[in-house]
């Protein structure tokens, strides 16, 4: 995206600019991460993005391309992304994909499709279970595959997983970054956990504060695959120093 603005109404008659000529991109097949204090804009980029709402000024490419209606063409996750509680988890999956309008007689090659998802999600043995049967690390792969099984090249994941204690989040790592290696998506990932970031990224983005561009780019140079021992070295620490650095510069000037 390029010169991005997104004004919304403030008290009196003015408007605020939320976002001001903000400049990112991710590459295909890249894993890029947005950073920033609470209230930054990352949530409302990802809308902008979705095509949920409609940005002020600036310009949204998909694979190089302006998309002027861009609803239904990225696969989103939104934050607090909750599961149908009266749907199993194979209706769940098979829910976008309705409401995308496909046919009646397409059903069984779509639950064919979600299938496979959910089998390499490791989720084969519940798509008959409800949520309400699921653990919480289940319940955020069953949303990730849902989001998936869309097959649109680029996703939106805002915090998936923010809510989940410190192992699962762990095994949801391993488990992300090992299904992330094998297909071609391009993944746009928000989180409040610098660890999380480092881990995952090729790139992170800084978003708030004064950096030029509305967004300060930092290169993850670590080589993949990445493990959890890499935290403690000498590297990884520095970059989290930087970033740590980074957040307290964005809250001086917010
Ligand atoms: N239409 C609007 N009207 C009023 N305020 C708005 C509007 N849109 C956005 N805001 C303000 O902008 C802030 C930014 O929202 P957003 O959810 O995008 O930030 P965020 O960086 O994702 O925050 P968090 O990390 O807490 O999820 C909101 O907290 C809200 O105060």
């Amino acid at each position: 995206m390029e010169q991005l603005d997104f004004r919304y109404a403030g008290r009196g008659a003015e408007s605020r600019y939320l976002l001001r000529d903000v400049n990112l991109h991710a590459d295909a097949g890249e894993f890029v991460s947005l950073i920033g204090a609470s209230g930054s804009g990352k949530s409302t980029l990802f809308k902008l993005i979705a095509g949920l709402l409609q940005q002020d000024g600036g310009i949204i490419r998909l694979n190089g391309k302006p998309v002027h209606n861009r609803l239904g063409q990225v696969a989103y996750m939104p934050q607090n992304d909750l599961l149908l509680p009266w749907r199993t988890v194979l209706d769940n999956c098979l829910l976008p994909m309705e409401l995308a309008g496909r046919k009646k007689r397409d059903r069984e090659p779509m639950k064919q499709q979600v299938r496979g998802v959910l089998a390499s999600f490791g989720l084969a043995g519940v798509e008959a279970a409800y949520p309400r049967e699921l653990s919480g690390g289940m319940k955020q792969r069953a949303a990730l595959a849902r989001t998936l099984a869309c097959g649109h090249e680029l996703l939106l994941l805002d915090e998936p997983f923010g809510a989940l204690d410190a192992m699962t989040k762990r095994g949801m790592h391993r488990w992300l970054l090992e299904l992330w290696g094998g297909m071609n998506q391009t993944v746009l990932f928000i989180t409040h956990d610098l660890e999380e970031a480092l881990l995952l990224s090729d790139r992170i983005y800084v978003l708030g504060g004064d950096h030029p561009g509305g967004a300060a780019e930092v290169k993850i140079g670590l080589p993949r695959p990445r493990d959890y021992r890499m935290i403690y070295e000498p590297k990884f620490m520095e970059m989290r120093q930087q970033l740590e650095r980074m957040l307290d510069e964005q809250a001086i000037f917010s």
